[in-house]
Formats: structure tokens, C-alpha cells, sequence
């Protein structure tokens, strides 16, 4: 809710936050009315009782165009849902775990947000976690695909440029795969690029809004500096360190937390506007827009790719281009796509085998 409320008078939704601005600023004034009839909304969290589910669910349990909030973990989720459901506020908490409650989880669910893995240590990269988490994705997955075939799902576990593959592969081995209900969450990117470029310019946080598209893990995360809202110039050496600090800001994370994991705070923050963005667009809020890593024909040879999209009452209504990239932009393009297209093969692999 209270993230709601900043988003609807802060005219801040999505990457492309700018096409929200004006009508946003207009809700402000007469949210009452402008607000989007809610139906009943169920989301389910996978993951939910982990570093990023808990403070997710909170922020969820907020939401007013939640109405049930499925709560799924394989551990600890009960205690997690009895906590959560003192909050007064209108969502109901319901709680599963373990293999013979996923079903319940899943039946009726619109939007099903996955963050269960295992997060980095010190040391690793994202793919590290390819072993572990594949798995976990795959089957979560493949009981959505069973259970809640029309829901949207959105992808939080690392490596997320390989886990959306293996998600579009196992909904197509089970002949419910619809690309636009299938996204990877990459709205931490942008929250980060957001943060910095707003820091180091002095701007007006709820002014800037920079795209970043390609995946989510090191040089293939790309933030379009010569896009940014409001407009900013850096020099050449700027520039280059900016790109950086945004494609390093996990390993920052998990550097400072030392072993004890990953983002999770601002992942929670991250996933429920992404949450929030993607009911707005299922309730028929027109012009909502996020960065996010989909089935996409954006970049030739990369069949999944992240940049901004439209959220729509189907899901993903339209993926946008990229736009007009400047020289430093096409060499990184260029750079990461050996990378991105490997990574992407690798979950496809790992899912047909
Ligand atoms: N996309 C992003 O931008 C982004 C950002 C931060 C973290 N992540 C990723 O999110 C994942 C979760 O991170 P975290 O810090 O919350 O980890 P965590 O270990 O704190 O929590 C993970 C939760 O998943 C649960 N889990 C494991 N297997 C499960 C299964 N089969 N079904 C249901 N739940 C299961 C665990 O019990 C645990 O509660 C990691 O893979 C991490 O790399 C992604
Ligand atoms: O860095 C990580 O491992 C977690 C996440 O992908 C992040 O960007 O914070």
C-alpha cells in the first residue's frame, strides 16, 4: 500500500516511468477515483519464507490490489504466514509447504513471483548457483504449468539469464508456454541504476529513470546511460565507472553481507514494484512500463532479451526496442552477447535434457 501510494503520487512506474508521469500526478490528486477496480488477485510467492519472500510478503500483504497472498516454501513458511496475517491490513495470508500443498499454492493464482534458490557467497558468480537452482526452477515451474497454467510468472532466481529458458521450456514441454506471461525480474537493475545516477548527478530520485536492458549478471547487464530521464552527460570515464558500479551492485552486496548472502531488502522492494506494476497493467492501468528479461526479438540471436516492456491485461503487451544506443552502448551490446547467448543455451540444455 504504501509503496503503491509513493508510485501513484511519485509518477514513478517502471523504466519507463516517464510515459506514467502526467497521469500519475493526476491520480494524486483524485487516487480515489482513478484507482483500478480490483478483482480478486491471488499471488503466490515460491521461496516465500527466504531473505527476499519474507520482506516480499510483506510488502505484498501491502498491496491493495492483492486480495490472497499464497505464501510457499519447502521450510519455516507457517510461522512466516501467521506473522504476516496479524498485519491488518485486507489481504488474506494463506501458508503451504512441502511438495503436496504446492497445488494449493498455485490454484487460482493470477501471478506466481519465484525467489527460491540458493543466493551467492563471496567469490561466486550467478551462474554458480546453475547447478542448484535449475532444479528448484524447473520444477516449480513445471507444477505452475500443471496448476496455474494462465498465470503470470516471474522469475527471481539466479542465474536468472539461464532459469527464464529453462522456465519456457518446461511450459512448452507441458503446452501452456505464452511469452508474455513469462518474465525475468531485472527491476533491481534499474531501482540500482536509478539510485546511483540520481545520487552522483543530485537529482530528484523520483525524476530519473534509466533503462537497463540485456540479462542479469555482470557485462550483460546494460544500463543506457544516453536514455537516462532527465537527460545527464558524463565523460568518457564516468561513463565507463557508472556502467560498472551498476553491473557490479550484487557483488557489492554480497561482498558486504559477508557470506550471508545476497540482495534481499532491495530485491523485496524491487519484485513488488515489479508485482505491483504487473497487476496495474492485469487491472487495465493504460501506459505501465518495466524493464524486464522476456521472450524477445529485441536483439537478432538472443532469444531472450531484457529491456523495457508494456504490462498489459495479458501480461507482456508489447517489448520494446532499444532504442538509439550510443558508440560505448553498441561495443558493450556487442561484448555481452557471447556471454548472454551461452547462458541462455545452457538453461534450454539443461531443460530438455
Ligand atoms: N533477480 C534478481 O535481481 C535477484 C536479486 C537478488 C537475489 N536473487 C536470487 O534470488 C534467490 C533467492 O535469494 P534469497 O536471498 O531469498 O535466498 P534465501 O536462501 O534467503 O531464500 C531462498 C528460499 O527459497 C526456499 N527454497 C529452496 N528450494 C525451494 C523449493 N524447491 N521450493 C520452494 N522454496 C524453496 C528456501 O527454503 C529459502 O526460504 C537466489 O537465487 C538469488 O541469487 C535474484
Ligand atoms: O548478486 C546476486 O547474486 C543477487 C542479485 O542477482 C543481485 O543483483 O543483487
Amino acid at each position: 500500500m504504501q509503496l503503491q501510494q509513493q508510485r501513484l503520487s511519485a509518477g514513478s512506474s517502471g523504466c519507463a516511468g516517464r510515459r506514467l508521469a502526467a497521469p500519475a500526478v493526476r491520480r494524486a490528486s483524485s487516487r480515489a477515483r482513478t484507482m483500478p477496480v480490483v478483482e480478486a488477485r491471488k499471488v503466490a510467492v515460491l521461496g516465500a519464507a527466504g531473505g527476499i519472500g519474507q520482506p516480499l510478503s510483506l510488502l505484498l500483504k501491502m498491496n491493495k490490489l492483492v486480495t490472497e497472498l499464497a505464501l510457499y516454501d519447502i521450510a519455516n513458511v507457517k510461522g512466516v504466514a501467521a506473522d504476516l496475517s496479524h498485519c491488518n491490513t485486507p489481504v488474506k495470508v494463506t501458508a503451504y509447504t512441502g511438495d503436496a500443498e504446492l497445488e494449493g499454492a498455485l490454484k487460482g493464482a493470477e501471478l506466481v513471483v519465484i525467489p527460491a534458490g540458493v543466493p551467492r557467497k563471496p567469490g561466486m558468480t550467478r551462474d554458480d548457483l546453475f547447478n542448484i537452482n535449475a532444479g528448484i526452477v524447473k520444477g516449480l515451474v513445471s507444477a505452475a504449468a500443471k496448476h496455474c497454467p494462465n498465470a503470470i510468472i516471474e522469475i527471481i532466481s539466479n542465474p536468472v539469464n539461464s532459469t527464464v529458458p529453462i522456465a519456457s521450456e518446461v511450459l512448452k514441454a507441458a503446452g501452456v508456454y505464452n511469452p508474455k506471461r513469462l518474465l525475468g525480474v531485472t527491476t533491481l537493475d534499474v531501482v540500482r541504476a536509478n539510485t546511483f545516477v540520481s545520487e552522483a548527478r543530485g537529482l530528484d530520485l523520483k525524476d530519473v529513470d534509466v533503462p537497463v536492458v540485456g540479462g542479469h549478471a555482470g557485462i550483460t547487464i546494460l544500463p543506457l546511460l544516453s536514455q537516462a530521464t532527465p537527460s545527464v552527460t558524463f565523460s568518457d570515464a564516468e561513463r565507463e565507472a557508472m556502467t560498472k558500479r551498476i553491473q557490479e551492485a550484487g557483488t557489492e552486496v554480497v561482498e558486504a553481507k559477508a557470506g550471508a548472502g545476497s540482495a534481499t531488502l532491495s530485491m523485496a522492494y524491487a519484485a513488488a514494484r515489479m508485482a505491483e506494476s504487473t497487476l496495474l497493467g492485469l487491472a487495465g492501468e493504460p501506459s505501465v512500463f518495466e524493464c524486464a528479461f522476456v521472450d524477445s526479438q529485441a536483439v537478432p540471436g538472443s532469444p531472450f532479451f531484457a529491456s523495457k516492456v508494456q504490462l498489459g491485461p495479458e501480461g507482456v503487451s508489447q517489448v520494446l526496442g532499444l532504442g538509439t544506443l550510443n558508440d560505448f552502448e553498441k561495443a558493450a551490446l556487442d561484448a555481452m552477447l557471447p556471454e548472454l547467448k551461452a547462458q541462455i543455451q545452457k538453461g534450454i540444455d539443461f531443460a530438455r535434457k
